[in-house]
């Protein structure tokens, strides 16, 4: 027995708190109107001066992106509402199963709800003295980890009794994320029902000055990719796997070459059969399902290509949650 006042002595619960970007709470223009105010608001999403991004923002964007987003949506919206949400909350209760009696698992959004200050302080008052921190974004960006951290640190401000935290680094080139990958790419391009010439793999975009100015999300997609295609070319040796960034928004220079192009491209350039996987996001979401799988192959078919197949992210399959297990046992050890 040991006594409580041990320095060995562990009191106290640990949590995990899995953390996304965000959605709005219904498939309607002003809900999402708040939730792209408070995204696009924020400095490390969009790195123009204030004084110049808020009127356009407040003019513009806030006026017209609103309806045509919410009508995106609505073509993806389920019972259990948006499926970023449903799937982060599905990937938290599956994690919590493999943790039961070692961890409490919850989840947040960076922007919306469920908010990260209120499930800190929801953990915090549920006795949770460690918390793990863990961004569901594979690949490191300002614009999305740095970001969650900026909201962890704006609650962490407002506690007197703050709770010991950690965080999950990034796992773009992590053996159990490329291992989770393989497999389940592997299974779904063998359960389709055409063969592909080309596997796309879509990653979300970013300006191209984030790249300039030293952000690593491009470099962790690239090897992301690297990876990813050097183990799928052991499977499916006529497999050509190529590269894209999706999602452009506004009129500076993104990331290239963009998804749509290249998907124009490759149907004239004669490619019957595509597949497209979207490595850098941990669940399907609007980007996937309305972007890629709806507009993605309208754009694809309209150019004169034939078969066309979006692969399922991660989400809450085994392999992926078995992944989540490793990639967070490690980070607990010791607590
Ligand atoms: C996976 C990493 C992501 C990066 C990097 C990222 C950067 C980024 N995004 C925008 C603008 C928008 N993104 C939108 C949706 C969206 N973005 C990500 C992830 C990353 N974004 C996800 C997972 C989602 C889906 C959210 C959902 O509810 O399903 C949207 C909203 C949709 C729309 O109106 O088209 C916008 C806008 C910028 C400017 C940016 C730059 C750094
Ligand atoms: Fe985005
Ligand atoms: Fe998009």
């Amino acid at each position: 027995m040991r006594p409580a006042d041990h320095p060995d002595a562990r009191t106290g619960r640990i949590g995990v708190l899995l953390v996304n970007l965000g959605t709005p709470d219904a498939p309607t223009a002003p809900a999402v109107r708040r939730y792209l105010g408070e995204f696009l608001s924020d400095p490390r999403v969009v790195e123009i001066p204030a004084l110049v991004w808020k009127p356009i923002l407040h003019g513009v964007i806030l006026r017209t992106r609103p309806a045509k987003s919410a009508h995106a949506y609505g073509q993806v919206w389920t019972e259990a509402g948006s499926p970023l949400a449903a799937i982060t909350a599905a990937q938290a209760r599956g994690l919590q199963e493999r943790l039961n009696g070692r961890a409490v698992v919850d989840w947040a959004m960076r922007y919306g709800n469920p908010s990260i200050p209120e499930r800190l302080q929801a953990m915090k008052d549920a006795g949770c003295e460690r918390i793990l921190i863990a961004p569901l974004y594979p690949q490191y960006s300002g614009a999305t980890t740095a970001s969650v951290w900026d909201k962890v640190g704006e609650a962490m401000a407002r506690m007197r009794w703050q709770p010991a935290l950690r965080s999950l680094p990034p796992y773009y080139d992590d053996p159990a994320h490329i291992d989770a990958l393989e497999a389940d790419l592997a299974r779904q391009i063998e359960a389709l029902a055409f063969v592909p010439e080309v596997l796309l793999l879509s990653f979300h975009g970013m300006p191209q000055r984030t790249l300039d100015l030293g952000d690593p999300y491009h470099c962790h997609c690239r090897k992301t990719a690297r990876l990813l295609a050097g183990r799928l070319a052991s499977r499916f040796a006529d497999l050509r796997v190529e590269t894209a960034f999706q999602s452009r928004f506004g009129r500076a220079k993104w990331l290239e070459p963009a998804t749509e192009s290249v998907l124009e491209a490759e149907a004239k350039a004669g490619t019957r059969g595509l597949a497209i996987a979207a490595p850098g996001f941990s669940a399907d979401c609007v980007e996937t399902l309305e972007e890629l799988a709806i507009r993605g192959r309208e754009v694809f078919e309209a150019a004169g290509g034939k078969d066309f197949a979006v692969l399922s992210c991660l989400n809450d399959t085994g392999v992926g949650i078995d992944m989540l297990e490793t990639l967070v046992r490690r980070e607990l050890s010791g607590w």
